[in-house]
């Protein structure tokens, strides 16, 4: 398999097979059944795009309040566990010695983005942050440490994962649109990208 370095993300093209892929869709449709996707508003008061849930000891979230993790879902109750299905991969790329404690879920439908931002809410930045991507592909926009400057972008497919780690830990980064329909992988399209993070 070849494996891109873009910026110092570790991109891991078709990582994950069909049977993989659709074994994690199958545990996401159980953890979504048990903590509904919600849609964020952001500090500023405005509706992001992107539907999100979460999985593990802690779970993202954001409202007029600003970003953060919380313990409850908005509707009050503890998040799902993580699906074994996706702490293997976790395991297989990152560590045994210490598993993520969330799962953010975060599901686009047509016409969803996710502007340029840092992950910064985790306590320790030694630990990575894995990605993976399911369904429709997306455009994934990688900036620098600091904000603006030149982008790169690459367009993330089914079963990709990305490990942002390292010296890139806390690279810009963004998707700026989908391909709505270019998978059959979730009924009724759309992408879902999953990443896993240590909290505390
Ligand atoms: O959807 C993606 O590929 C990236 C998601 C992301 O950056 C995030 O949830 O913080
Ligand atoms: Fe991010």
């Amino acid at each position: 398999m070849t494996e891109l370095d873009l910026r110092g993300f570790r991109i891991l093209p078709g990582y994950l097979d069909k049977g993989v892929q659709e074994a994690l869709v199958s545990d996401l449709r159980d953890v979504v059944g048990a903590a509904p996707l919600f849609s964020p508003m952001t500090p500023m008061g405005r509706k992001m795009s992107v539907r999100m849930t979460s999985a593990g000891r802690y779970g993202w979230i954001s409202d007029t309040k600003g970003y953060r993790y919380s313990e409850t879902h908005p509707n009050g109750q503890a998040w799902p566990a993580i699906p074994p299905t996706v702490l293997n991969v976790w395991r297989a790329l990152v560590s045994d010695a210490r598993a993520p404690d969330c799962c953010l879920i975060n599901y686009y439908g047509e016409g969803a983005r996710m502007g340029l931002h840092q992950d910064r809410d985790e306590a320790d930045f030694t630990w990575p942050v894995l990605s993976i991507s399911l369904g429709d592909e997306g455009l994934l926009r990688i900036g620098n440490l600091a904000r603006g400057g030149s982008t790169v972008s690459h367009w993330l497919r089914s079963g990709d994962v990305v490990v942002m780690g390292g010296d890139a830990r806390l690279v810009h980064h963004g998707v700026d649109k989908i391909r709505f329909g270019s998978s059959s992988l979730l009924n009724g399209g759309g992408r879902i990208n999953l990443t896993c993070r240590v909290v505390d």
